[in-house]
């Protein structure tokens, strides 16, 4: 079992329990250099979040597995260090990105640091360090070493005086909180040095990622992660958001392809470079109902906290026809594929967990 997955049953309390830090981590210089010349050598920063592990994965068995090289400022497990190539990496500090750029000849970032929408808004300062000073170390690397770079966008980076039902991919942007105002920073940014310095940036918009086994990082949509584990567990999920509020979700493998999809398109069927991508929209009572068929005796509660406010200003239905349109994007799970995809990810490993915790006991 990925011991990343242990970290997910704090849920999204953990963002808000465990503080950002900017000291130094316990880190595994990377062993090997060498470079296939067919494969680029990608630098994923923010990499032990919920995204970074899963795209390693997916992009080692593409590129081989020294290609790609997680970082953090976080402290890794022990798989982690196990299954390829990890660097301390503070996306602060300019002059160390730029030694592990020429060190480890990097060609393509996949820039994942940030602090999410609600802990963002707990930490204003902190949220604009990360998300746009940080940003703006990753974009001036990226055009100095000619990198070609990801960075992704959000449906927190809409607001309120957005057409949320359906919302296009280039309509009224006044999003109100710090990280979706990082977010259109980040998109205009990127875009600018795009047309002015020929900077290969490409972004997608994504919805609320769901996964089984990574832990979400503090955002609005974090408790279609969380019911699961509840479902199978205690039985019952306090919800954060009124039964009705429809927000675009999406699964992360779905997500992570769109990611690889994007990156690797040709130039000329891009006509523009941020893009939406959307999957499914669902509200927290239709996520509760298609949960409940599989796990009957599940209940909820909802006791509303700061995160409807967010919620209430984001897209419910994202238009992505343009990404269908340029580079065929399609997306495989709706709201049923990806209920069974949890649950039946999920029972095992807590089967697992109550087999290994029982015969512990019965070893006292
Ligand atoms: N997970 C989601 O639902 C969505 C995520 N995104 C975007 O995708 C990206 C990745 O998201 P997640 O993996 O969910 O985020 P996450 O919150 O799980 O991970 C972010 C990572 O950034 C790292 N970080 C913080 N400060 C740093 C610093 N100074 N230097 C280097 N790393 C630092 C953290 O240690 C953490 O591991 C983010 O940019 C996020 O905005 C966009 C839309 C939806
Ligand atoms: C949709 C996102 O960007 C993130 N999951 C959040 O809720 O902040």
């Amino acid at each position: 079992m990925r011991s990343l997955f242990l970290r997910s049953l704090a849920g999204p309390q953990r963002a808000f329990a465990q503080p950002y830090t900017f000291q130094k981590a316990s880190f595994q210089t990377v062993s090997s250099v060498h470079s296939s010349d067919e494969h680029p050598r990608v630098l994923i920063t923010g990499g032990l979040g919920q995204l970074g592990t899963g795209l390693a994965r997916q992009l080692r068995t593409t590129f081989g597995t020294d290609n790609v090289i997680l970082s953090d400022i976080i402290r890794p497990d022990r798989d982690i260090l196990n299954n390829g190539p990890f660097i301390f990496a503070d996306i602060l500090d300019f002059k160390n990105l730029q030694e592990i750029v020429v060190s480890h000849r990097i060609d393509w970032l996949v820039h994942f640091s940030a602090l999410l929408s609600a802990v963002g808004e707990n930490n204003v300062p902190l949220a604009i360090r990360v998300n746009i000073e940080g940003l703006h170390n990753v974009m001036e690397l990226a055009k100095q070493y000619h990198l070609k770079l990801f960075v992704p966008s959000t449906i927190g980076a809409f607001g309120p005086e957005s057409p949320r039902n359906p919302t296009p991919n280039l309509t009224i942007q006044r999003p109100k909180t710090i990280y979706g105002v990082s977010k259109v920073h980040a998109e205009l940014l990127g875009e600018y040095y795009q047309k002015r310095f020929g900077l290969d940036f490409r972004s997608l918009r994504f919805p609320g990622i769901i996964s089984y086994d990574s832990n979400p990082g503090g955002g609005t949509t974090d408790y279609a992660v969380q019911i699961f584990h509840d479902a199978l567990t205690s039985g019952k999920h306090t919800c954060y958001l009124n039964p009705d509020t429809r927000l675009p979700m999406m699964y992360i493998d779905d997500c992570l392809r769109s990611l690889t999809e994007i990156m690797m398109a040709p130039k000329e069927k891009l006509s523009i470079r941020t893009y939406n991508v959307a999957a499914m929209s669902f509200t927290p009572n239709e996520l509760f109902a298609a949960v409940k068929k599989r796990v009957p005796h599940l209940e909820i509660e909802y006791k509303v906290d700061g995160r409807q406010k967010i919620a209430d200003s984001w897209p419910q239905v994202f238009d992505d026809s343009q990404a269908r349109g340029d580079w065929g994007w399609e997306h495989k799970f709706g709201i049923q594929e990806l209920v069974d995809t949890m649950i039946d990810a999920l029972i095992p490993i807590y089967e697992n967990q109550r087999v290994a915790s029982e015969a512990k006991i019965n070893h006292q």
